[in-house]
């Protein structure tokens, strides 16, 4: 064979083994499959590893959501400046004037007025209302003024849903389903709330969200019950079922428990639901979600600014005051792990170093961890309870107690809230911790009684004073409170001169450094 024959041939087999090559890549074929953690059986802690590497992998997964989101927002902000751009110059000066006329205010006020509106609208149409209640919470979360409107209507029946009962020890599940039993029908509730998108079938493509399935997150209890319980009341005719609640004690969870499907959005983040909506559960039942319960202004500071749906994003420090001020410290100091101090700008400044928040200058970041202290109390994992109250005068009278358990089947209930309390795995008191704050709250129905929100100045710093003047034990008593929810207005003897024996007690200079 010639030489050059022989290149030839060679050439042409290479050339034919890099198309080869090329293809293959082009399929993935040569790819190595991703290797699933491997941690031989008789390791310790295996299980403990594994969740722990699961836990890591959903973070890294939350983070890029959250980072894809924010180059969305830039995006947009980007498109929007360009557009502006765009525009003639004239139109601009017309916005502009636009913008200086309208206040701020009245888009909050008429977002809180069409709230009220959607809630009446949901008690006007539903048959039965479920008042959800936050296991946590569960006084705090009750609204007089729903349950009045309610329970005026006389062909309409209220049940009481005791949600989140997976962040609170056990007994003081049982001991709030005995107090509130005594007043209305209640159910135990704990709702599936995780969306594992990646365990679906058909991982890796784009899910819809709509179609979310639950059924794979966290177990819930009381659905099959609540079902049982409704179609009891709808023997003769299909029923609408309204859910009433303050924000985020789970109405939306519960109806995609229900459904067992994202039929609702659901968020940490308070009032989500923004209007009414339906959904089929089957063809007897229909389920009406309502927004947030309006919170009346005349509620102490603390239920404020837990029940409330909106709130200006300025007051962490405020906030958090208000929440310290009824918690214990000894539990507090346990959860967060800090050592003991004197009033909440303390604990504050402690929770920042110990969690390594710092500004410049080496300053810790208290404004930051104050956000993150609320942003855990406001989402749904932090355990804390309250206590039933010893004595309750009741809204609800003994004939409209009764009239409302004749309506359910309360022995069911009984059986069925025993069988859900005894599934849930629930925090113990020692990790949970006890918040003294134990109020129905009131609420707004009548639109007209919503008024103008005026800008106050912070009340921190006339907390902070508080603060000094109780000391050491955080004195603030429930009773106090009361008063200021009544409308009594007490006048406090604000000393502004510094106590004679705090420079001698705490140098903070010296001590805290
Ligand atoms: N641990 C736990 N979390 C829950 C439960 N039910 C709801 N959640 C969480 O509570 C948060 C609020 O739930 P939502 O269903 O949006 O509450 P909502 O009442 O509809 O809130 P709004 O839209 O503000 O009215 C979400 O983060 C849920 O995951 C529960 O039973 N247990």
């Amino acid at each position: 064979m010639s030489c050059s024959k022989r290149f030839k041939i060679q050439k042409k087999v290479r050339e034919h083994r890099r198309k080869v090559r090329k293809e293959a890549k082009k399929k993935g074929g040569n790819r190595k499959p991703k290797r699933d953690i491997t941690i031989p059986n008789d390791a310790p802690f295996k299980e403990d590893i594994l969740r722990e590497a699961e836990q890591r992998k959903q973070r890294r997964e939350e983070l890029r959501r959250q980072q894809k989101l924010e180059r969305q927002k830039e995006v947009a902000k980007k498109r929007k400046v360009e557009e502006k751009k765009d525009k003639p110059t004239e139109q601009k000066t017309e916005v502009k004037e636009k913008k200086k006329i309208k206040p701020k205010t009245p888009a909050v006020k008429n977002s809180t007025k069409s709230l009220c509106r959607e809630v009446n609208k949901v008690i006007e149409a539903a048959d039965v209302i479920l008042e959800v209640l936050d296991a946590r919470d569960p006084l705090g979360s009750r609204c007089v003024q729903a349950e009045q409107a309610v329970l005026q209507c006389p062909n309409k029946k209220l049940l009481l849903v005791l949600n989140k009962m997976d962040l609170v020890p056990r007994n003081n599940v049982e001991k709030w389903l005995q107090f509130l039993g005594n007043e209305l029908p209640v159910i135990a509730f704990k709702c599936s709330t995780q969306v594992q998108e990646k365990n679906l079938p058909g991982a890796g493509k784009r899910v819809n969200p709509a179609c979310v399935d639950l059924s794979r997150g966290t177990v819930s209890y009381g659905a099959s019950s609540l079902l049982k319980i409704l179609h009891s009341l709808c023997q003769t005719k299909a029923i609408k079922v309204g859910l009433i609640g303050f924000s985020n004690v789970g109405k939306s969870s519960l109806i995609n428990t229900l459904k067992q499907y994202k039929v609702c959005n659901v968020g940490s983040l308070r009032g989500t639901t923004r209007i009414m909506q339906d959904v089929n559960i089957d063809n007897r039942i229909k389920i009406l979600d309502s927004p947030s319960l309006v919170v009346s202004p005349d509620n102490p500071p603390a239920t404020l600014f837990m029940r409330s749906a909106f709130h200006r994003d300025d007051d962490h420090l405020a906030h958090a005051n208000k929440i310290l001020k009824h918690c214990e410290k000894q539990q507090i100091m346990l959860r967060y792990n800090v050592p003991d101090y004197r009033n909440s700008s303390e604990f504050l400044d402690l929770l920042a170093r110990r969690r390594g928040l710092y500004k410049k200058k080496g300053l810790p970041d208290v404004e930051a961890v104050a956000k993150i202290f609320l942003d855990e109390w406001m989402g749904a994992r932090l355990c804390y309870y309250t206590v039933p109250p010893a004595s309750c005068s009741s809204h609800i009278d003994a004939t409209q107690t009764s009239a409302m358990k004749k309506r359910v089947n309360c022995k069911l209930l009984d059986s069925e809230n025993k069988r859900s309390i005894k599934g849930v795995r629930n925090p113990s008191p020692s990790c949970s911790i006890p918040f003294h704050l134990s109020h129905i709250t009131n609420g707004i129905l009548d639109e007209n009684e919503i008024i103008e929100q005026k800008e106050e100045p912070s009340d921190l710093d006339n907390e902070e004073m508080e603060d000094k003047d109780i000391g050491e034990d955080q004195k603030e008593t429930p009773d106090a409170e009361e008063q200021s929810a009544s409308g009594k207005k007490t006048v406090k003897s604000v000393s502004f001169d510094k106590p004679a024996n705090m420079d001698e007690d705490y140098d903070f200079n010296a001590d805290f450094n």
